[in-house]
């Protein structure tokens, strides 16, 4: 009997040892990138399964090593893949700035791909995409999305009525849906009027679906598990997009769908795919964004009252805003900066990889290792901002008075960039910002809000588990009371 015991321990301790060294392979960087330094597998590990958000990680875990051993890259494992990632913005300017870099592309059989298509401004690349980015960004100038902007913060306002409790981060969610169809799709979702339409619960269905980690983190599980419900809806969904598409050729708006189908170096092809990506990107971020804006208002409330007798300085009662009104509020525009640096919607890029050797600073990143620029990182690096973990709208006043998002606390322009950098940074910025002004500009002059004492975000923003790694605070709850 002893001699059976000890046989099965042996072969146990064998089972261990081999599954242990597998382990230690998996997790091992190949040989041409053990230069850089690397995060501790099993704190990456840790935080994978504890389902920590992108955002909390950066500061915990990235943040704290990078600066330790003063880097501007670092080695991050993800889920069997190494990545580097940048935490310091002269590196990030240089990298994102580097033409032989090109996006990598996700996994073919996700079902990410029957929703957006690849033909598309994210996707594509090389000339195709210098079409798409040329034509998007000349039919988003000829849009005049302010007056479409102040008319729904006018029915967002209707919505937060006399005041009370409000669910902000929901409305700043309806906001951006109906903001995004309008101006872009020239199609009103009506997510404002009627929250339990057809398509905007298709949507969040959809998105749901395509979003769930399992099938995003395990990309085979789709050919393991298909889910014939989910494409069905999907399926359904790019049909319902398709169908607004097609009503536009016949009936042309103000709207960037319009623009875009004026030119005929488009295929419908192109234009299906460039409409999905456009509706997807264009509001989740912007709504995180609202979200963390008028809460850290709420939050402060000095910095509210100041934000409000500016607004109210250069505005009379009723009068209508306008682009001009914006350069007169200096204050109001610190306070969004700094907001989309606190709690920056979109925390790291698409991957990128090259063909080439690529430098960073004194590192050298071989050919085919993905890299990201980790905006979470850089905006919070302790090395680029004094108090980065502090809310102070203080250090973007004086600061050089470009056009909005291309500047920085001063002497430090460079390392904002909430929307990224080099050729494919937001090219909706302004737009982006613009929706956030219009928002608060509208609150502003007809209410304060406060913060109740029991909120979950008091100790610091929560933000939701987003497999795509944006910042989206959730039960954000906030008083309003009209002025
Ligand atoms: C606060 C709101 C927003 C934030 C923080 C944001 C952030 C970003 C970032 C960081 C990138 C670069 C991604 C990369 O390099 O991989 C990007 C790209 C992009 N964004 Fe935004 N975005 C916002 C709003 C919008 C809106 C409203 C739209 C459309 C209406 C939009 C459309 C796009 C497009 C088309 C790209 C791809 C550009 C390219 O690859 O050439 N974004 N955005």
């Amino acid at each position: 009997m002893p001699a059976v015991h000890s046989y099965v321990l042996s072969i146990l301790y064998a089972i261990a040892l081999v599954v242990t060294a597998a382990l230690y392979r998996f997790t091992q960087p190949p040989a041409q990138l053990r230069h850089i330094p690397r995060i501790p597998v099993w704190q990456l590990c840790v935080s994978y399964l504890s389902g920590e958000v992108e955002e909390q990680r950066v500061k915990r875990i990235l943040l704290p090593f990078a600066n330790k051993h003063r880097a501007d890259i670092v080695l991050v494992w993800c889920f069997g893949e190494w990545m580097v990632h940048i935490v310091d913005s002269k590196v990030g300017r240089a990298i994102m700035e580097n033409r032989s870099l090109k996006k990598q592309q996700p996994p073919a059989h996700m079902l990410f791909w029957q929703l957006t298509g690849r033909e598309n401004i994210f996707f594509s690349d090389g000339a195709q995409w210098q079409r798409h980015s040329r034509i998007f960004k000349a039919a988003l100038q000829r849009t005049a999305p302010m007056e479409q902007f102040a008319a729904l913060a006018r029915r967002l306002c209707a919505l937060v009525g006399d005041g009370g409790r409000v669910c902000w981060n929901d409305l700043a969610h309806r906001f951006t849906l109906d903001a995004v169809g309008t101006t872009v799709l020239g199609y009103d979702f009506e997510a404002l009027g009627r929250p339990e339409g057809s398509l905007i619960t298709l949507y969040n269905r959809v998105m749901a679906a395509v979003a769930d980690p399992l099938y995003v983190f395990v990309p085979a599980m789709e050919r393991w598990r298909p889910r014939r419900q989910v494409r069905k809806e999907l399926d359904m969904l790019v049909a319902g997009l398709s169908e607004i598409m097609a009503a536009k050729k016949a009936d042309p708006g103000d709207d960037v769908i319009t623009y875009m189908y004026e030119e005929p170096e488009l295929t419908y092809k192109e234009l299906r795919d460039n409409t999905i990506v456009l509706f997807m990107a264009g509001h989740d971020s912007t709504a995180g964004s609202i979200s963390s804006l008028i809460f850290l208002l709420g939050l402060y409330p000095d910095v509210q009252a100041r934000a409000r007798a500016e607004v109210t300085s250069v505005l009379r009662p009723g009068e209508e805003v306008r682009a001009e009104h914006f350069t007169q509020m200096p204050y109001l525009r610190a306070v969004l900066l700094e907001s989309l640096r606190f709690n920056n919607p979109a925390n790291v890029t698409l991957p990128r990889v090259a063909d080439v050797p690529v430098q960073a600073g004194a590192l050298t990143i071989p050919p085919g290792t993905p890299i990201v620029l980790n905006m979470s990182a850089v905006l919070h690096n302790a090395r680029l901002w004094r108090d980065p973990l502090v809310f102070d709208p203080e250090r973007f006043l004086g600061a050089d008075d470009a056009a909005d998002g291309g500047d920085g606390e001063k002497g430090n322009a460079e390392s904002w960039m909430p929307f990224g950098h080099g050729p494919h940074q937001c090219p909706a910025r302004n737009f982006a910002m613009l929706e956030q002004r219009t928002v608060a500009i509208a609150l502003l002059r007809q209410y304060k809000w406060s913060i109740p004492e029991d909120s979950i975000h008091r100790k610091g923003i929560r933000n939701a588990f987003s497999t795509f790694t944006l910042s989206l605070p959730y039960d954000v709850n906030i008083d309003f009371t009209r002025i």
